[in-house]
Order: C-alpha cells, then sequence, then structure tokens
C-alpha cells in the first residue's frame, strides 16, 4: 500500500511532495457532510435530564484543510468526534464520502483518523515502533513486514534513531509526531486532530503544525493556535454549540476574534 503522506526524512519532517513529484492536489478529497435535516448532540447531565450539546449542524466539508476554532466547551472536540464515530448523533446523519458513521463506523474509522490532544491517550506500547507497529496490525499482517513498514514510518519522521525507545523519554513533540505516525501509518484520507499543538511549546507546535500543513490527507483540525488556523483553507467558528461562522480561514479567525472582544 503506498503512503498517501509524502515524508521527508529530515527534521522538523516536512511534505515534500512537490518535490517529490508526488503531489495529490489533484486526488479526490472525501466529501464529510452533517446531512441536510441537521445533526444534533444531546447528552445527559447529572440531574437525568437532557442537555444540547451540538444544535442542528448541517455541513459539507470538501477541502484539504479545514480549521475549527471557537471557545473552551463551545463544541468543537463534538463536532470533531462524529466525524469518525467516536460520539453518535441524536439526530441526524454523518457521511464520509459515501459512508454512514453510524452503519459504517469500522470502515469509516479505516478512513478517518483521530488524533487527540494527549498523545499520552494514544501511546500504549512500549516503545515507539511497537506503538507504530500496533496501528499496522489489521492492514499489514506479516510481522516482518510489519515492523519495516513501522520502521519506515518513523523514518519519514525523523524518529527512526528512537524506534526503540520508550515514547516517555520523547520530547512532547517528538511524542505527538509518533502519535500522528500511527494514525498515519494505517493511510487514512482523513485526519481529524483534536487541538495536537496545545500541549507543545512554540518550536514543537511549529514542527507538529508543519507536518499537518503537509498532509496530503484532507485535515479537519481544531486548534486554538489561531496562526495555525490560518494555514487552512477553511474556517468553522463554533460557538454555544452551533456553527457561528463558516468561511475562509483568515475571515473565521478575524469573525472569533472581534466576538471575543465584544464579548
Ligand atoms: N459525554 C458528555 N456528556 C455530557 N456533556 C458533555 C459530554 N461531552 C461533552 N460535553 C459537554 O459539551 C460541551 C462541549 O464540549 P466539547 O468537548 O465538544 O467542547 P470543545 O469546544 O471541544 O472544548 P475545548 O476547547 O475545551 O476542548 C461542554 O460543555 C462539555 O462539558
Amino acid at each position: 500500500m503506498s503512503p498517501r503522506i509524502c515524508w521527508s526524512r529530515s527534521w522538523p519532517p516536512r511534505c515534500t511532495a512537490r518535490s517529490r513529484g508526488c503531489s495529490r492536489a489533484a486526488e479526490r478529497l472525501p466529501t464529510i457532510e452533517l446531512d441536510a435535516a441537521g445533526v444534533t448532540v444531546e447528552h445527559g447531565d447529572a440531574r437525568g435530564s437532557s442537555r444540547t450539546i451540538l444544535r442542528p449542524t448541517t455541513l459539507t466539508l470538501t477541502e484539504r484543510r479545514v480549521a475549527v476554532i471557537g471557545a473552551n466547551g463551545s463544541g468543537k472536540s463534538t463536532l470533531a468526534r462524529l466525524l469518525n464515530g467516536l460520539v453518535t448523533p441524536t439526530t441526524g446523519r454523518v457521511v464520509v464520502d459515501g459512508l454512514d458513521v453510524a452503519r459504517h463506523t469500522s470502515r469509516v474509522r479505516r478512513q478517518v483518523g483521530f488524533c487527540f490532544t494527549d498523545p499520552a491517550a494514544q501511546l500504549v506500547m512500549a516503545t515507539c515502533v511497537e506503538d507504530v507497529e500496533l496501528s499496522l496490525r489489521r492492514s499489514v499482517r506479516d510481522a516482518r513486514a510489519r515492523h519495516r513498514r513501522a520502521m519506515e514510518v518513523l523514518d519519514s519522521f525523523g524518529l527512526a534513531g528512537h524506534a526503540d525507545d520508550s515514547v516517555h523519554t520523547l520530547s512532547g513533540g517528538q511524542r505527538q509526531l509518533v502519535a500522528l505516525a500511527g494514525v498515519l501509518a494505517t493511510d487514512p484520507s482523513v485526519l481529524v486532530a483534536d487541538e495536537p499543538t496545545t500541549l507543545l511549546d512554540l518550536a514543537n507546535s511549529r514542527r507538529v503544525g508543519d507536518v499537518l500543513m503537509g498532509l496530503s490527507q484532507q485535515l479537519v483540525l481544531l486548534t486554538h493556535d489561531l496562526d495555525l488556523a490560518r494555514r487552512c483553507e477553511r474556517g468553522l467558528v463554533v460557538a454555544d454549540g452551533a456553527i457561528a461562522f463558516d468561511g475562509s480561514a483568515d475571515d473565521a479567525v478575524e469573525h472569533y476574534v472581534a466576538s471575543v472582544a465584544t464579548g
């Protein structure tokens, strides 16, 4: 299986798609849809009554990079988690590339990789290479081939030298990259990244941001880093469980900043 990502061997890793002649700009990107009837999410609260987390939302995402920004607790993660079935809609349908997420959750999860804010939520094995191998357990059955592939992936992130290290000995940025490597090793067509740079210092945050922006996959990026958000083609502002703005990433950032300023 050929990787969809164009990896470089340098640190920080950068997509070298054009220079390697493997640009996928012309490749069809998946379409993500929250259907026209409107998708809602409700959760029960402590008193047993139901609370609306996502108000009726209709959305079609076809751009390569979509930023989702907004205040804490506005509903960004809930929206993102709908895309690979981590959250089930209370009403309405979420469809990824023609597949209803609720009905075809396993198939959708093979297409939609999810990267959490804290890599500790994803990195469970003793060493980096074992973690990437774990991601590949279904797609590469032969153990030696799986190890080779995992090493290739780590190498492409400049992490081959850390293959046998415990993830706990890596820097925060390297840990996040190992987590990303594990998700991307399975060749998803969409990456949903939930605040992947939030825990990182400036240098690591730039490194991870550059990797994300260099991906050929469709990226849905939840972030509080407004400079990173601006690098996307489209921006959604989520406020109080609804899409408050949908437009260019620059305009979305302006909208969000203005809404914070005006309270
Ligand atoms: N499983 C759940 N049960 C009850 N309430 C929930 C659940 N999941 C999320 N919520 C609530 O829904 C609201 C939106 O949460 P969500 O995590 O989607 O926000 P967010 O915009 O991603 O926030 P942040 O930027 O802080 O990560 C919050 O008030 C949260 O407490």
